[in-house]
């Protein structure tokens, strides 16, 4: 699909809007002695190191790989963790990282896998959320910034792999193909 992409959300509204949030999460974890930040890849890996620099609460870092949009733009609702976390997290107080929740596929099943190994606590941060698209209830305790349904690319999110490294939030907007073939004169 031809496409553009459009900036919706710059650079610097999210290096406040994460500043801010490293302050509300430091606040809540100030007497926690095992935390330890996962994060889901690969979406989630700019924004991890950018929220893990401004948290000032010691804690380790795990990674976890569920996927289920493969390359496509529709959720396959399928579920698959493909990477699991290198440590035990039990007793730990678990800080899960998004960088976008859509249905809400992806973070009830991880959340559902987690449970099980059984952690102090779990609590979900996301870069962005799209409520207007959730087909299953997650409970996120920080959301950096509300959007509407629009498929969003950059800060480590993409579209068919491509467009992570982009420092904005970026909309893409389908480019419609001229259906006149060229005239011959
Ligand atoms: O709420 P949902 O509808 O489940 O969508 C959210 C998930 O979709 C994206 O992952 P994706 O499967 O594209 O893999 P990626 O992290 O490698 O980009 C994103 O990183 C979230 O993990
Ligand atoms: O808007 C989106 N963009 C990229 N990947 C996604 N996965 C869920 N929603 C999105």
């Amino acid at each position: 699909m031809k496409h553009k992409i459009e900036v919706m959300i710059s650079e610097q509204t999210i290096k406040e809007r994460v500043a801010q949030l490293g302050k509300e999460i430091s606040a809540h974890y100030q007497d926690s002695e095992n935390l330890v930040m996962v994060g889901l890849l690969r979406g989630s890996f700019v924004f991890m190191a950018d929220l893990a620099r401004v948290i000032e609460v010691g804690h380790s870092v795990d990674f976890l790989t569920a996927s289920s949009y493969g390359n496509n733009m529709e959720s396959s609702r399928d579920v698959h963790i493909l990477k699991d976390l290198d440590d035990n997290i039990e007793g730990k107080d678990v800080l899960l990282v998004e960088d976008i929740i859509d249905t809400g596929n992806t973070l009830s099943k991880v959340l559902q896998i987690l449970n099980l190994r059984a952690p102090n606590s779990i609590q979900i941060c996301t870069l962005l959320d799209k409520p207007t698209r959730r087909e299953q209830h997650v409970d996120v305790k920080w959301v950096g910034f509300v959007i509407p349904d629009e498929f969003v690319v950059g800060v480590g999110i993409d579209y068919a792999q491509q467009y992570r490294h982009l420092p904005y939030i970026g909309k893409v907007v389908p480019i419609e193909e001229d259906p006149t073939p060229p005239s011959a004169d």
